[in-house]
């Protein structure tokens, strides 16, 4: 489907789920001193911007059914504070460091000298009215099991229509779907057609709105595929990192890809790349890969992991000599990736499609909220290494588009998310397909910067009882490079404090975390009518509206990426230089992959989070923690707060202890700077209770 046609449906003002995208008009001003323009999905949506209610009301939040319905707890707050006034009401900051003080006057000069001054006084939090329960609703500790949950965004309730209904809800009937330009309405099955709808499939066999989207192509061109950023002042400091490997006979570590001995097209493609060194990943899971283990990999965000997959299982396919990849209507992938959401997986291609340039291995992409058609046609064109999120990759095989007999590698990015009880159920679905090599016949590798103990436990049953397991520096701990601030900040400061800190920032781009998809529209409505140039993604927004809030985000047109957990984990892009978490999460984890979004490959990065005592004081504990492991100031206030709930049994603050969590098995390990080989490592402890 060509742009113009996404275009024709984006100007509906009717039906618009989109969240406008201003940009500021730096060179006219309006009514109100300010003009925006606008692009042609938000038309009608703000002509007298008197009514920020009214405004809220037309823009993304109208179409489909009453706000008001669903969302008792924090939009029937926010309406009511902006009928009361505007929102600003509640003005005073829960932190007193920040409130009354030059950043209400406007005066800038002393902004992050502000944040220290905020960050080491006390907040009064007394006058905080209610808590944020109510609209926080059910978090289980792995975050899924919730309706809400951001990780839905896959192919679960996408397909239901959101809460603000999609377009095509709009348009279509219950089994409809309307049929744009180049667009076909996919309602075959395959024989064992999975049970797709009530899954969170995709096929369209039953009911629920057909999804036409297509994806633009990736750029063709050389320079594009292999465009990247450049590695921070940092990079070198990845040496010094402690890694540990533990389970039996580890190969040694490698020092340079020279080691690697890979082939010449994919060296000459590392290069392009312009990659000249090692991170510690790599150096690691490289020689474990090709000396074909299984293994449970965990670094710190950004620092290569995904390449340190592709490039061995590459190598390993270039070996034995990979058939090229023709049209077929059964395609045999050699290599299945899965990841948790459609933004990573699509990454993660765009990774391989990068280091195959030149081979005959065929790299392709499925991702729910595409229509299922198109990933039907990528695949039967060839496919060696597929690239997938779970409930497409379900409904795929359950077409018969793709058999597993020939699996050699199964990747679990994000490894920790994809075990966890969101999308456990269907990795082990996809394990026990027909076809599917048992685990002593494939090679499972799982990556992620965080792995909880118990989610490792299950990680067993995945691979095989000698899997190696490599930690770089701490399991579940945050990137040194990004620096990291915890404001004391009550519910009802948060926004005006949002805007200060949004105004002294500029144009860096900076990425906003909040907790719910509805609270994702309501704040990037909110920024766009402060002139801050703001965009939104969340799992209620349709796939392409998704991709073109990415693609405005990374190229600078809007510097503001207002998100939910949905972009969280894996995402890579250039120049992040802030996070904000506007609430914190409900995990520690997620945490640290959230703030992981900036300081990435040895660049510098800042992260600051609105810490509200009243709802997030569980986090208390593990925040002291992940700071002071990252060597980070911790405020007293937070401290204080930690001791008061404090929990028996938890590792607390736990300065220099360097793997508080490891390798579940308990082997003994060998601890190593990323510089040099590892020993072998003795024997695991109980790996028999692993199978
Ligand atoms: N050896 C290297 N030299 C230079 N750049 C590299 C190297 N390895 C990876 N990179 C770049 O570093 C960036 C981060 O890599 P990647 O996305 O794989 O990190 P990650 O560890 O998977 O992060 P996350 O935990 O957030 O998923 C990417 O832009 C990647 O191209």
């Amino acid at each position: 489907m060509g742009d113009e046609d996404w275009e024709a449906e984006i100007i509906k003002p009717h039906m618009s789920s989109y969240v406008p995208v201003f940009e500021k008009d730096r060179y006219s001003s309006g009514a109100n001193g300010d003009t925006y323009n606008r692009t042609p999905a938000s038309s009608s949506e703000m002509d007298d911007g008197s009514s920020r209610r009214d405004h809220f009301m037309r823009s993304g939040f109208a179409s489909g059914r009453s706000l008001g319905n669903r969302d008792p707890g924090e939009s029937n707050k926010r309406e009511n504070t902006s009928t009361m006034g505007g929102f600003g009401v509640g003005k005073s900051f829960g932190n007193r460091g920040f409130s009354n003080n030059k950043f209400e006057e406007g005066d800038s000069s002393g902004f992050w000298r502000g944040f220290q001054d905020g960050n080491d006084s006390e907040a009064s939090v007394s006058s905080r009215r209610g808590g944020r329960g109510s609209f926080r609703g059910c978090r289980g500790r792995f975050g899924l099991g919730s309706p809400n949950s951001e990780y839905e965004q896959d192919e679960g309730t996408h397909r239901t229509g959101g809460f603000f209904g999609s377009r095509r809800s709009a348009l279509s009937g219950a089994g409809g779907g309307y049929k744009g330009l180049n667009e076909e309405v996919i309602t075959g099955s395959g024989k064992n057609s999975w049970k797709s709808e009530a899954e969170g499939g995709e096929s369209g066999d039953i009911q629920g709105p057909k999804v036409t989207y297509i994806p633009p192509p990736p750029p063709e061109d050389e320079d594009s595929i292999f465009a990247h950023y450049q590695t921070g002042i940092n990079f070198d400091k990845y040496d010094t990192i402690l890694v540990e490997v533990s389970g039996h006979e580890a190969p040694p570590a490698i020092l340079t890809f020279e080691e690697a001995n890979l082939c010449q097209t994919l060296n000459s493609n590392i290069a392009k790349a312009g990659y000249t060194k090692l991170t510690p990943v790599q150096k690691y899971s490289i020689p474990i890969i090709l000396g074909g283990r299984d293994l449970m990999a965990c670094a710190q965000t950004g620092s290569g992991k995904t390449a340190a997959f592709l490039l061995p299982i590459l190598a390993h396919m270039m070996r034995d000599g990979i058939t090229a990849s023709r049209f077929k209507e059964l395609q045999e992938p050699e290599c299945i990736i899965v990841a948790p959401t459609r933004e990573l997986i699509n990454q993660i291609y765009l990774e391989a499609r990068k280091f195959s340039f030149g081979t005959c291995v065929r790299a392709v992409v499925i991702y729910g909220g595409t229509q299922l058609g198109h990933s039907i046609r990528q695949i039967v064109q060839g496919c060696n290494i597929l690239c997938a999120t779970p409930g497409r990759l379900m409904d795929i095989i359950g077409k018969e588009k793709i058999g597993l007999r020939q699996v050699k590698y199964l990747v679990l990015d994000e490894a920790d998310r994809m075990l966890d009880m969101g999308f456990g159920p269907e990795m082990k679905k996809l394990i026990s397909c027909p076809g599917m090599p048992s685990k002593e016949q494939r090679q499972t590798l799982m990556f992620s910067a965080t792995f909880p103990e118990e989610i490792q436990r299950l990680a067993g049953e995945f691979l095989k009882s000698n899997y190696l397991f490599v930690a770089v520096g701490q399991v579940g701990g945050a990137c040194r490079d990004v620096q990291q601030t915890i404001l004391q900040v009550g519910q009802y400061s948060k926004r005006e404090k949002l805007v200060e800190i949004l105004r002294n920032i500029g144009d860096e781009r900076t990425m906003v975390f909040v907790e719910t998809k509805k609270k994702a529209d309501f704040i990037a409505t909110f920024l766009c009518q402060e002139k801050i140039s703001t965009t939104s993604i969340h799992g209620d927004r349709e796939q392409r509206e998704r991709e073109q809030a990415l693609g405005d985000f990374r190229c600078g047109k809007c510097p503001v990426l207002v998100a939910t957990s949905v972009a969280a984990r894996g995402l890579d892009i250039e120049n992040v230089q802030h996070v904000i978490n506007f609430d914190l999460p409900s995990t520690i984890d997620e945490y640290v992959h959230r703030i992981g979004r900036t300081g990435r490959c040895g660049n510098t990065g800042r992260a600051i989070s609105f810490f509200d005592p009243e709802s997030d004081s569980h986090l208390a504990q593990p925040l002291v923690k992940v700071l002071s492991d990252a060597q980070q100031d911790v405020p007293a206030w937070l401290e204080e707060i930690a001791f008061s709930t404090y929990v028996p049994g938890f590792s607390g603050s736990s300065r220099g202890n360097v793997f508080a969590s490891v390798d579940t098995r308990k082997g003994k390990s060998s601890l190593n700077t990323a510089g040099f080989s590892s020993s072998q490592a003795p024997n695991p402890v109980d790996d028999e209770s692993w199978d």
